[in-house]
């Protein structure tokens, strides 16, 4: 009782502490596709970095497992390629103990057998545990092509069923290409493995600032209480990135913008800012808001859909100079697209999602512009702005009119600001995949996505990419917009349709770049 009031004191939202099956010791943690982009890119300095501070269950082994056939040597040096701020004695030493703890198996998707040889190998390893329970975590690494026979040859022959063991999966994106394939693809992965059992990943749910989203609208009274259509006039989620498809045209082609970011990304945050607050803070009752107010949003409209893609500009490729990319795909890589929420606290305020590849800027930020100051004084003052800048270089602002110092009383646009980097200085913010593995290993689902998400999810976005795909006999063509630009030219006009309205001169942006600070 004490503890828990201490908790409270401290901040701690109560519910959001585990109540969940952690898995502390004899844990196993099976990478699949472990020879690939994902693998050497973000689980492994995630597990890493986990282990580094302390979160990896005592004596926890990894071992990765794929096609490619490669020495442990050849294993390490992959997995290790993109551990970061290591130079130290403490990290060196770290990095050393992680390795020592890594192995590699090598074996196929499809064939019962080489999962049989995993199983042996998981099973040597378990042979030394004091107990008889045996805990394996399955991260799934691997294309979407494969997730079906894997998820069934890991239940058929890797599956730990001696007293007390836990088997958790770890499923990554693309949770299927619309409506019908999605449902199929959740179908076939719960014939073999529970709802509990599954860990559905969408990276963002991991980010820093997409968590906060809970905390600064329920912890503060005067946000909460201006968060409606009363107060905000238009929404924007913004996603930039300033490179292209290059070596991924491959599978870009197939899926697109809206697969690749939109109907999972940008629409996780969208559903979180604006769900009603949770009974609880409990992945179930999180996740019960999350779906109410995605299904209050209709499928997106073709007239409020701009689509684009990057044509080669400043020395760059265009997206169809890709030798992955067919001729004369019309694939987007910029979306812009207008959702409405048709409940009291949201209707009539358009959420713009935007997403594109190839752009000027890496930027993802949520931009909640507020209605005019009603008649009086001022005349002509900038609208207020809370803009929650995810990456890079997480900040809270407020833009707001100020009186200019001096002796007139002029309205000055300027603004509230929280950047991580000068508020918290040494803090540590964890990599989404950091924060996400331990949510597993802990047995929280929070932040992962549970399958009626999904469905919502995909009936906002079918209709439209059918659309695209010319399944209603026209294939619409995107605008074309400069490698390195700001998007397609047509988007200040779109963004101003929804009732966006550029300040007053004068402003001066927050700094970006802390490294100029
Ligand atoms: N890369 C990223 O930054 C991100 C990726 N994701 C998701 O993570 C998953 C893995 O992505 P990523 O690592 O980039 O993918 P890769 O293309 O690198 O594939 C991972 C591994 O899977 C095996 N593989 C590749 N293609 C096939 C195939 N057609 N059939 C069977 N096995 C294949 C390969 O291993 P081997 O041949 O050795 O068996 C490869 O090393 C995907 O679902 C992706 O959408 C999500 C967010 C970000
Ligand atoms: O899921 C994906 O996300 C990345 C962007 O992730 P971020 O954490 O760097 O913002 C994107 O590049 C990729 O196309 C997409 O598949």
């Amino acid at each position: 009782m004490a503890q828990q009031r201490q908790r409270s004191m401290s901040g701690t939202i109560p519910s959001m502490e585990s109540d969940h099956q952690a898995l502390r010791d004899n844990t196993v943690i099976i990478v699949l596709g472990a020879s690939g982009d994902l693998a050497k890119k973000k689980t492994y300095p995630a597990l890493f970095g986990l282990f580094r501070m302390g979160f990896l269950p005592k004596g926890v082994k990894i071992v990765g497992y794929a096609r490619t056939k490669m020495d442990n040597a050849e294993y390490l040096k992959r997995i290790t390629s993109y551990i970061k701020n290591v130079d130290d004695d403490e990290g060196k030493a770290k990095l050393e103990e992680f390795k020592q703890l890594s192995t590699y198996v090598s074996g196929g998707y499809e064939d019962g057998e080489s999962f049989d040889k995993l199983n042996q190998y998981l099973q040597e390893i378990e042979s030394g545990y004091q107990s008889k329970e045996r805990n394996r975590l399955f991260y799934l690494a691997l294309p979407p092509s494969v997730f079906i026979p894997v998820a069934k040859n890991l239940k058929q022959h890797c599956y730990s069923d001696t007293k007390g063991s836990i088997n958790r999966v770890i499923v990554e994106k693309p949770f299927g290409k619309d409506l019908e394939s999605c449902r199929e693809l959740l179908r076939s992965i719960k014939e073999h493995w529970t709802e509990d059992e599954t860990f559905r990943i969408d990276h963002y749910l991991g980010k820093e600032m997409v968590k906060n989203l809970l905390v600064l609208r329920f912890a503060n009274v005067a946000m909460n209480a201006a968060w409606d259509k009363n107060s905000i006039s238009n929404v924007q989620i913004t996603f930039k990135e300033p490179f292209g498809t290059e070596g991924r045209g491959g599978y870009f082609d197939e899926f697109g913008i809206i697969r690749d970011i939109l109907q999972n990304h940008l629409l996780q945050v969208l559903s979180i800012l604006a769900m009603e607050r949770p009974v609880s803070f409990s992945a179930e009752d999180i996740r019960d808001e999350k779906v109410k107010v995605l299904r209050a949003i209709p499928p997106v409209e073709r007239e409020d859909t701009l689509l684009g893609q990057y044509v080669a500009a400043n020395g760059k490729p265009g997206y169809l100079d890709d030798d992955t990319v067919p001729p004369n795909s019309v694939c987007p890589t910029f979306t812009a697209t207008t959702l409405w929420i048709h409940n009291p606290r949201w209707e009539g305020v358009p959420f713009i999602l935007k997403a594109g590849k190839a752009l000027n800027e890496a930027k993802v930020e949520i931009r909640i512009q507020f209605k005019d100051v009603t008649q009086g004084i001022f005349k002509d003052i900038s609208r207020n702005e809370l803009v929650i800048r995810i990456q890079p270089a997480e900040a809270v602002y407020l833009k707001l009119n100020a009186k200019t110092p001096g002796l007139y009383t002029r309205a000055f646009p300027t603004e509230m600001d929280l950047t991580y980097k000068r508020r918290f200085l040494d803090a540590h913010i964890p990599e989404a995949y950091e924060s996400l593995i331990l949510d597993a290993l802990k047995g929280d689902h929070s932040n992962f996505v549970r399958d009626d998400e999904l469905d919502v999810a995909w009936k906002i976005f079918t209709p439209i990419l059918h659309w695209i795909e010319g399944r209603s006999g026209q294939v619409p063509r995107p605008v074309s917009y400069p490698y390195g630009s700001r998007g397609p030219k047509e988007l200040e006009a779109f963004i101003q349709k929804y009732g966006y309205k550029r300040g007053t001169e004068g402003y001066a942006w927050p700094v970006t770049n802390l490294a100029v600070l």
